[in-house]
């Protein structure tokens, strides 16, 4: 029987701050537009937005922000009966972005004892998880407790249900102590999940090495249980290989890039929805390309992320970058 959903999302929903007067520094920026954000959140409303039936598992503050990410979400048909309101007086995180130019963009994150990292074991549920196909885990929900708790517990449970599990390796180097720490936890889920999606720079710190071909770093994933794994490499594409031991190179497409940021969320949501509807591997690349270059062209990430027809429409003209 099909279940409830395609695709459940754990991790941060969170606020970004957009600068809306952008090619300047941050100190020159006055007004700033906001959207919510949070890399496993702008993937589930990535998602929704292509038609895929979306659930989130985590935490947002019991003020007016968390009540705007709440609603944004129902809005755009992602299930929140998972998504908690913290009573304990956290907040929720903020990202300001700062767009010097669409080469030189970088996000600023306030986040000290942010909701999203106090989601409770006891508030992931065994019975939402055996309602979807896939679990999306986001590797920032494993930098403190009780949040890496929570993640690991649905791991487990996603493991035992036979839940296809996504490990986005998402690393924001804020919320964690050190490098080392990440590594071994990033080791304990990327050896259980079934997909693996990350840039090269993350796949270094999952290794606590910089160095690896990879070649070499998909080949020791491959002794545990991942089928597929996705090295993004930014402007120059990204790769994909199976264990079978196919390869697959995705193309960037040619955009009018605003800023940067949003891509590998957008990436994501636009992989997964064609690995779901088992499009094969060169179209996931396709979509993930084709949906970055529609999100970086705008000011937004979560509102911008694409319909099927958008991506479907910006396929027939894109041009790649070689
Ligand atoms: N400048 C660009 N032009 C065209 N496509 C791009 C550009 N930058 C990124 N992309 C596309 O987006 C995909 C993901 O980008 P990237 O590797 O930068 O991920 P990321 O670091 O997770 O993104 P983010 O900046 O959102 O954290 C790339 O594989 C590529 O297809
Ligand atoms: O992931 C975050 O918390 C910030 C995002 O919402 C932001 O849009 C971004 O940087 C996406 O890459």
């Amino acid at each position: 029987m099909a279940k409830k959903y395609n695709l459940i999302a754990i991790g941060r929903a969170a606020l970004d701050l957009n600068a809306v007067e952008y090619n300047r520094p941050m100190e020159a920026t006055k007004s700033f537009a906001k959207f919510v954000g949070g890399s496993p959140a702008n993937i589930a409303i990535g998602s929704a937005r292509l038609g895929q039936k979306v659930g989130f598992i985590g935490k947002v503050s019991d003020d007016q922000h968390g009540n705007y990410i709440t609603q944004y979400m129902q809005h755009v048909g992602v299930d929140t009966s998972n998504l908690v309101k913290d009573d304990e007086g956290h907040k929720i995180g903020l990202t300001f972005t700062e767009i010097k130019s669409p080469q030189d963009c970088s996000i600023l994150m306030y986040r000290d004892q942010v909701a999203d990292l106090y989601l409770r074991p006891a508030e992931v549920s065994a019975e939402y998880l055996a309602q979807t196909d896939q679990l999306v885990i986001s590797g920032t929900g494993l930098a403190q407790s009780p949040s890496r708790e929570a993640v690991l517990k649905a791991l487990g449970i996603a493991k035992k249900l036979g839940v296809q599990v996504v490990f986005e390796l998402d690393y924001r180097p804020y919320t964690w102590t050190n490098t080392e720490e990440t590594s071994i936890y990033y080791q304990i889920v990327a050896q259980q999940a079934d997909i693996i999606i990350g840039t090269r720079d993350e796949y270094d710190i999952l290794e606590n090495y910089v160095g690896n071909s990879n070649e070499q770093t998909v080949a020791e994933l491959f002794k545990y249980a991942p089928q597929l794994i996705v090295i993004k490499v930014g402007a120059k594409g990204s790769y994909a290989y199976t264990k079978a031991g196919a390869a697959y190179h995705g193309y960037p497409y040619k955009s009018h890039v605003l800023k940067t940021f949003g891509a590998g969320d957008s990436f994501a949501a636009g992989f997964l929805y064609a690995v779901s509807h088992d499009l094969g591997i060169d179209k996931a690349l396709q979509y993930g390309s084709a949906a970055a270059s529609i999100v970086i062209s705008q000011l937004s990430s979560s509102a911008a992320m694409p319909t099927v027809a958008q991506i479907e429409d910006f396929l027939k003209t894109a041009e790649v970058i070689n």
